[in-house]
């Protein structure tokens, strides 16, 4: 279904995505890792076709995607309905006078009747416990109701492909539950960026990890990675901690898993 080959890509000559190659089917869950700056969002911005591959190529359901294709009006209009992208930060995705209006607006844009509109609003805003806040503007919701909002938007457009940017960043433990109990059940195609070690399992079973050096250092199952301490070292998601106890000073891996 997404297809990457060999694909890089820079900004203003500094290398974020280096030789790149994955093949994701439909309907898998795939968790995508690595430190700051080693090209989670890039490679979502990609798959999601609001930038393009400098070298390499990236083929969706087989068809070439470049700036040409994204010109092609039909196609964008089918594309942009089938893979969407959640930002880290809310705020960005959020512009609309009210919570209705923020969850029909994509629904407007593709010309859906005011009937079908209002039954997918009403629909995605009670999964979502965003009934009470339909009236209110969205920039007086919390951070994790913002985000579940911003989950929302692109939900009532039934995509194929949900690309997720760190989706529990603002969310409490127990809306963390939940929108992990929420994947699990979507039979979509999903790639998520997390911080967090101890959720990579409950999101997906192939991991992807992104290392320093810009290219993919891992694919593979989740839990083998989460066992193999030389390459979570490779990946930066492990360091060596040194602490006391009482006079004996002793080091020990740690996980970077402060969520
Ligand atoms: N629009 C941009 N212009 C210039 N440089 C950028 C731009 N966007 C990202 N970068 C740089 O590209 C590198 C990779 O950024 P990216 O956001 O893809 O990393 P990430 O793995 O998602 O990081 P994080 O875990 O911090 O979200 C970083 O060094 C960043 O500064």
């Amino acid at each position: 279904m997404i297809e990457l080959k060999d694909v890089c890509y820079s900004y203003e000559g500094e290398v974020v995505l280096k030789n790149i190659s994955i093949n994701v089917k439909e309907g898998e869950k795939v968790v995508l890792l690595g430190i700051n700056g080693s090209g989670k969002t890039t490679l979502l911005k990609v798959i999601n076709a609001l930038i393009f591959p400098q070298k390499g190529f990236y083929f969706y359901c087989g068809v070439k995607i470049d700036k040409s294709k994204m010109k092609d009006r039909d196609f964008v209009k089918s594309f942009r309905k089938d893979v969407v992208l959640l930002f880290q930060n809310p705020d960005v995705m959020l512009f609309n006078p009210t919570v209705y209006d923020e969850l029909a607006f994509s629904l407007r844009q593709l010309g859906l009747e005011d009937k079908e509109i209002k039954e997918r609003v009403l629909y995605w805003a009670d999964k979502f416990e965003l009934s009470p806040y339909l009236d209110k503007p969205p920039f007086k919701l919390s951070g994790g109701q913002k985000q579940k909002l911003c989950l929302a938007c692109l939900l009532v457009l039934e995509p194929k492909v949900l690309l997720l940017d760190e989706p529990t960043a603002n969310l409490d433990p127990k809306t963390t539950g939940w929108l992990v109990d929420f994947l699990y059940d979507l039979k979509a195609t999903t790639i998520i960026t997390t911080h967090n070690l101890s959720l990579a399992g409950e999101l997906g079973e192939r991991l992807l990890v992104l290392g320093e050096d810009h290219t993919i250092i891992y694919d593979g199952r989740v839990e083998d990675f989460l066992k193999d301490e030389e390459k979570m070292l490779k990946a930066g998601l492990l360091h060596k901690h040194k602490h006391k106890h009482g006079e004996k000073e002793h080091t020990h891996y740690h996980l970077h898993n402060y969520l």
